[in-house]
């Protein structure tokens, strides 16, 4: 009987065959990643549709379900930037059936893999097989579409769609109570290029797309990411450290943190917050700051009594109240959502939001001006809304004159300050959403008088404007106010969804 010989397997062979299973665990990765994808895709667009988003993109993805965030994040964004075309292309072609009707993120995000991503050939996943099948239909509904739209290429088809790519830098603050800025930056300059601010002390600019969620500083609370002009907030107000210092509405609490390391952990601070399910959030936040200075309040500010003796010996206050949050629509990458596409109807119905929030902002803010050992107030929103913002101090201004206190000018090297429809418009802080990623808006008042109660030394210096006496003298405001009202009409979140909250 003839002796079968062994045959080693040919090395182009073995290959071959680790090759084959390499691709076919990529697939598999890729199978999941797409699944992941879809069910964060499914409740931002029904939130979008609702108008009630139940958090930010970044927020649903790096939520503990979302194993792998990067991947998921990063197809999210892409499908999301070709989604009007994705969604004419499908139209166009007309190979969905009923079952993949009902399925239309998984369709969306396996057809921009198809379409635009790296599929080539599928070979794990029902959709992507149907889908594959029918990929020379959706060429060719792709090849029409830019016929009809007279464009030669995908990027000009995007162009007239009209989605701003935003590419944000990322900011970290360094937590000075467990970590001194030079050794964080020596520690991630490891992995990223790593710059001071030139503003803020404590804050590092890293360059866009600076993936931090999982590093350890991170991780231990020795930094925490947060946007330049959150950071501006807590510093405008420059607690002393023995100070006692009340954080109006305070949760997740990423400003009441910066407030303790501002106070080098001496002092109190008092952390309010009216939400129990933010309570939570807050404790979190002060627990891997590792502050011990900060005792959390679970209540109402507006029922906290000024003459109480828990508060009667409150130096500083801080007041970032809830707000429209249309000032960070841009770090929520709201602009890539369906209502923010250029055509869409704008939403006049926050009209009515807003002044229910603007409302409550004006009662709170003249509540933290009554307190009677306060020195120093910041206001602050990550809103553009003047009805939000200028609307609001001005509403305070007589009664703030009364009660001693002037508006102060924080940052005075920053050169975008108020609209100039209040009196110290000067003194007034704002960030512009496009110019600087952020739309955020500070207010400090500085008790240089006892006012109306009882005798202090009247002291003013060049950055202060007499809330009773300004003149109207401030005309050099670049912001464009139209631009204003249309974000008045279009902003529709809620303030808990966005970045910096
Ligand atoms: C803009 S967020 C604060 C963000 C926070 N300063 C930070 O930087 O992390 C506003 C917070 O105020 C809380 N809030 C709203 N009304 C309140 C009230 N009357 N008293 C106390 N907290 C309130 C909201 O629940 C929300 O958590």
């Amino acid at each position: 009987m003839a002796r079968r010989k062994h045959r080693a397997t040919p090395p182009s062979a073995a290959a071959e065959k680790s090759d084959n299973r390499r691709h076919l665990s990529m697939e598999r990765s890729a199978y999941f990643a797409r699944r992941e994808a879809a069910k964060v895709l499914k409740l931002v667009l029904q939130g979008d549709a609702k108008r009630q988003s139940v958090g930010s993109i970044k927020t649903l993805v790096y939520g503990p379900s979302v194993r792998n965030k990067k991947g998921t994040f990063a197809l999210i964004c892409q499908t999301l930037k070709y989604l009007l075309i994705i969604q004419d292309v499908l139209k166009a072609a007309d190979v969905l059936n009923s079952k993949w009707k009902k399925q239309d993120e998984l369709v969306y995000i396996v057809t921009y893999d198809i379409l635009f991503g790296q599929v080539s050939s599928s070979a794990v996943g029902d959709a992507e097989k149907f889908l594959m099948r029918r990929k020379e239909a959706l060429q060719a509904a792709l090849a029409r579409l830019l016929v009809k739209k007279k464009v030669k290429s995908v990027e000009e088809l995007i162009a007239l769609y009209d989605i701003p790519d935003i590419s944000n830098p990322r900011y970290v603050r360094v937590n000075t109570l467990k970590m001194d800025v030079e050794t964080a930056v020596l520690e991630l300059q490891k992995q990223f290029k790593v710059q001071k601010d030139d503003l803020v002390p404590d804050l590092l600019v890293l360059p866009p797309g600076s993936d931090l969620h999982d590093h350890h500083l991170i991780k231990n609370g020795n930094v925490f990411m947060q946007g330049k002009a959150s950071s501006m907030v807590a510093a405008a107000l420059a607690p002393k450290p023995e100070w006692e210092v009340l954080d109006a509405c305070s949760a997740p609490g990423n400003k009441t943190v910066h407030i303790a390391a501002l106070m080098r952990g001496k002092g109190k601070v008092i952390a309010c917050e009216l939400n129990e399910e933010r309570v939570k959030r807050l404790k979190e936040t002060i627990r891997l700051s590792g502050a011990s200075n900060i005792k959390v309040l679970h209540g109402d500010f507006l029922d906290l009594n000024p003459e109480d003796p828990p508060y009667s010996k409150v130096r500083a206050i801080l007041l970032d109240p809830s707000c429209s949050g249309s000032g960070t629509a841009s770090v929520r990458l709201d602009h890539l959502l369906p209502s923010s596409a250029p055509g869409q109807a704008a939403d006049f119905t926050s009209i009515e939001r807003l002044n229910k929030l603007a409302a409550f902002q004006r009662k709170a803010l003249a509540h933290a001006l009554s307190f009677p050992d306060v020195e120093r107030v910041v206001y602050s929103t990550c809103s553009v809304n003047q009805v939000e913002n200028e609307d609001v101090v001005k509403s305070v201004l007589p009664l703030a004159a009364s009660n001693g206190f002037q508006l102060e000018t924080p940052f005075p090297e920053w050169h975008r300050r108020g609209l100039p429809v209040v009196e110290g418009a000067e003194c007034l802080l704002r960030t512009d959403p496009k110019e600087d990623k952020e739309g955020f808006f500070i207010a400090l008042f500085v008790r240089r008088s006892s006012g109306n109660r009882s005798e202090k030394p009247n002291v003013t210096d060049g950055h202060t404007h007499r809330a009773s006496t300004a003149k109207r003298s401030y005309v050099g405001a670049h912001l464009n106010l139209f631009k204003m009202f249309a974000h008045a009409h279009l902003s529709r979140r809620n303030c808990s969804h966005c970045d910096c909250c």
